[in-house]
């Protein structure tokens, strides 16, 4: 199936050693929409983690006295074998994660987005001088890399969460130790091969495959060599980590879970909103941290609204990513589908109605039918968690100090979204909403030209636009007497 078939790896690099499966413990990767084993890869302990720390220390002070030109090169080389083996990489991920294949071919163009982003980036980072108090001064800010850093990645992303870290920490002159979710450890390792294969120098970049998350964690966080730790996934093991790298005073970028308002106004293009809202909720099946969470739709077009919205969910096609027309894949985990489960369940016992959708898919597995809920409440546990799941509750709004107030209501910031055409009124809201990215009449915002990141419990730091390389530099003040 596979053009190169070498990209689907059964051992992994650390450091300029491969490491096999066969030659000590492993784990099963499988394919979520059939429960088929894809491969062994290797499963690693937090000692392996210290030597690919080490090997990454070893390599990152001479990648960091080289230019940045020089740097730039070699992601861009990257860059271009990513592109080049696009259609593999892809199907490597559609097996792993679920998503559906136009999904995964999206995801391979917007990893390597990333990748020529900070390629490009490497060029731009600038110090400055600053007018001197004394006249026999003279002072100057430098930027420097950051050092040796590691990164902790989720499974929704499995190309694309990697590669706004590790290019942006290349681009920096760092050096980056990567432990990808368990469950879509293969992009990961298909990245690093051709990472080698563009000339990057071993242990800058070194994959750690493993089940034991809390034990690497706690290498990543503990190793005297590590300055700096990144993490997507949930705020739970976010809360966790800060509490780890606290004892080192780690640099921490964190990435963590959101709970996505999605309002619509009365006087908004209701078309164009449940589109939006069919992107922004349905993007890999509800399993992104920005998706649409909790819709809000004001009282004059809730009917209309919650009627075509219902139309168009109507239309989507659980299925395996691999056959044609299939537009949802499975729930990544048994674990996945009892929350979607749990939520709905709760919501229909205090009164939510049930307007498409609403059990698991005859497929079976982990397949859920894409839902479509109304009448639903503050109070519902829906209104309060991320759902990770194909579930749109609409809830019903009078007017805009309202929806704000809920909107604002919840420890979560990253991600809003609203379609209104009043220009003042675009204003107040874009403004009054809590959160570190606001979609204005869109549902999808995410490129690697801008900031992503949130603000309240949904994380720390920025990944992707000028913003993301900052993460990875240092800033130092020379004070110099003449
Ligand atoms: N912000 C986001 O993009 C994401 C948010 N989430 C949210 O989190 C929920 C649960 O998803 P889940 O996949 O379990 O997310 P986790 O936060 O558990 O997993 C994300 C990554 O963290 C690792 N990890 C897990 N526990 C620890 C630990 N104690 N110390 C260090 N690393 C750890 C995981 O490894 P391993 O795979 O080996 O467990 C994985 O690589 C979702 O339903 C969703 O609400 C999930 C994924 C992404
Ligand atoms: O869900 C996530 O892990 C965030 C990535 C989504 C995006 O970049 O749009």
């Amino acid at each position: 199936m596979l053009t190169d078939p070498s990209l689907l790896l059964d051992r992994t690099l650390i450091g300029d050693r491969w490491i096999f499966a066969h030659e000590q413990a492993s784990f099963t990767v499988t394919n979520p929409a059939t429960g088929k084993p894809l491969g062994q890869v290797p499963d690693l302990d937090a000692g392996i983690a210290h030597q690919a720390i080490d090997a990454a220390a070893e390599a990152q002070t001479a990648w960091a006295a080289l230019t940045a030109a020089a740097r730039a090169q070699i992601l861009h080389r990257w860059c271009e074998l990513l592109r080049a083996n696009a259609e593999d990489l892809a199907i490597i991920l559609t097996a792993e994660s679920g998503k559906p294949l136009a999904e995964a071919r999206g995801e391979i163009a917007y990893g390597a987005a990333y990748i020529q982003w900070f390629a490009e980036e490497a060029r731009r980072v600038y110090g400055e001088t600053i007018a001197a108090p004394q006249p026999n001064q003279r002072l100057l800010v430098l930027k420097q890399p950051i050092g040796v850093t590691t990164a902790i990645t989720p499974w929704n992303f499995p190309n694309a969460m990697i590669a706004r870290k590790v290019a942006a920490a290349l681009a920096a002159g760092c050096a980056m130790v990567v432990k990808p979710a368990e469950e879509t450890p293969l992009s990961a390792l298909a990245m690093a091969l051709l990472a080698e294969r563009a000339g990057l120098p071993a242990g800058l970049f070194s994959i750690l495959t493993s089940t034991q998350a809390e034990a690497i964690g706690q290498a990543f966080c503990s190793h005297p060599r590590v300055r700096k730790l990144s993490f997507t996934g949930s705020t739970a093991v976010g809360r966790q980590l800060l509490r780890q790298g606290a004892e080192r005073v780690l640099n921490l970028s964190m990435e963590l879970g959101g709970n996505a308002p999605f309002i619509v106004f009365d006087d908004a293009d209701l078309e164009a909103a449940v589109e939006g809202a069919m992107r922004s909720k349905y993007r890999h099946n509800g399993q992104t941290c920005v998706c649409a969470n909790r819709l809000y739709v004001q009282d004059g077009i809730y009917d209309a609204f919650a009627e075509r919205l219902a139309a168009q969910v109507a239309q989507l096609r659980p299925g395996n990513g691999f056959d044609e027309g299939v537009t949802l894949g499975p729930l990544i985990s048994d674990r996945a589908l009892a929350k979607v489960e749990a939520q709905l369940e709760d919501a229909r016992n205090q009164g939510a109605r049930v307007l498409s959708g609403g059990q698991r898919h005859a497929l079976g597995g982990t397949f859920f039918e894409p839902t479509v809920l109304t009448e639903v409440t503050a109070a519902m546990r829906i209104a309060h968690e991320e759902t990770f799941g194909p579930i749109a509750p609409l809830f019903r709004f009078h007017d805009e100090a309202e929806v704000i107030a809920q909107a604002n209501d919840t420890e979560y910031g990253l991600a809003a979204y609203f379609y209104a055409r009043d220009l003042s009124r675009v204003w107040r809201v874009a403004e009054a909403l809590e959160y570190g990215m606001v979609g204005i009449n869109t549902g999808l915002i995410s490129t690697e030209v801008a900031p992503f990141g949130g603000i309240k419990q949904s994380g720390l730091g920025r990944e992707g636009g000028r913003q993301g390389i900052e993460e990875y530099l240092e800033t130092k003040y020379l004070c110099m007497g003449i």
